[in-house]
């Protein structure tokens, strides 16, 4: 279970600071008190028609490194498949920011933007960097308060890309084993960093994050989406993963093949799909959205098109 306590922040206000009506739905963008980081946060989400009539289910959207609530709602095409099926499209920002922490803004791949969707046990990180109680915990209950006729409060999906790919992972296979809010109905990534205890992005992370990572690394383990594939598979969602072959950041950093291995040992439900050319950006994203909006909607139960 989380060390953070994210019960009050349901109760605070949100900020709406833009609307922009797209496909027939809006995006609107919040900023609100957080109660998990203890700075101000700020997401869009995507509201589609229908939710303007019934309560919809909702996708969200873990972004990658260096961005923020706004990469996604830009270049990732969400809105048309979105619109199309009835799904409802959160996009958290990446880590809090402005917490005042020394060396937050010193490396693009820790700190601010990079968040990692853990819960922060280093002392000098704890107070602020618990992204894992913010997008599985504060956030859907700040959502289900404010938009209770719009969102569904237990019909709920998740997605991302690169540190949000993997972030998706770890958010529904933790959630699902502590039980800790309703189970996550499927998860999907776009070249999800796939085992962050063995490649240098995962290993900086979690060195700096979590206590008792540093040196022999055994802090992170619980955090590792492979790790948890190989001691706690299959679990009861099915995964979707797309992986290009020209992402300059598969050598090296991603490891799908170790998260394949996994989820094959263990007889998980798993497409993990190589996408011929295609590299780490949001071109390759945006190609691939409404396959992954369409998987999750069928999970979801909404009409087919
Ligand atoms: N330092 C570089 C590279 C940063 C980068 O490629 N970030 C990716 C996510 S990587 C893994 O989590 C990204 O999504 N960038 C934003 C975008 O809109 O493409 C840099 O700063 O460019």
């Amino acid at each position: 279970m989380s060390n953070v306590d994210a019960s009050d922040s349901a109760a605070q206000g949100l900020t709406r600071l833009n609307r922009w009506k797209a496909c027939g739905g809006f995006f609107e963008q919040y900023t609100h008190p957080s109660s998990s980081t203890n700075t101000a946060m700020r997401f869009t989400v995507y509201f589609p028609p229908q939710s303007a009539h019934k309560p919809v289910p909702v996708l969200y959207f873990l972004s990658g490194l260096t961005c923020t609530d706004e990469n996604v709602v830009q270049k990732g095409f969400v809105q048309s498949q979105a619109a199309k099926r009835g799904l409802a499209v959160v996009c958290p920002d990446t880590s809090p920011r402005g917490a005042g922490v020394d060396g937050e803004d010193e490396s693009w791949d820790f700190g601010t933007g990079a968040g990692f969707y853990v819960d922060a046990t280093a002392s000098k990180w704890s107070r602020h960097y618990n992204m894992f109680t913010y997008v599985t915990q504060e956030l859907p209950a700040i959502l289900h308060r404010h938009f209770p006729t719009a969102l569904l409060p237990d019909a709920r999906s998740i997605c991302g890309h690169s540190m949000g790919g993997h972030g998706a992972l770890v958010c529904a296979m933790k959630t699902f084993l502590s039980q800790g809010g309703p189970p996550y109905k499927s998860v999907s990534a776009f070249a999800p960093i796939a085992h962050p205890t063995a490649c240098p992005w995962g290993q900086k992370a979690f060195g700096g994050y979590l206590e008792g990572d540093q040196g022999a690394g055994k802090a992170g383990e619980g955090w590792d989406a492979t790790l948890l594939m190989e001691r706690e598979g299959p679990f009861p969602f099915p995964l979707l993963v797309d992986q290009g072959t020209a992402d300059t950041f598969l050598e090296g950093q991603l490891m799908p093949e170790a998260l394949e291995k996994a989820c094959a040992s263990k007889g998980q439900d798993a497409t993990i799909r190589r996408q011929d050319g295609y590299d780490h950006s949001y071109f390759f994203i945006s190609t691939f959205m409404a396959d992954h909006i369409d998987f999750h909607a069928n999970a979801l139960g909404l009409p087919r098109e």
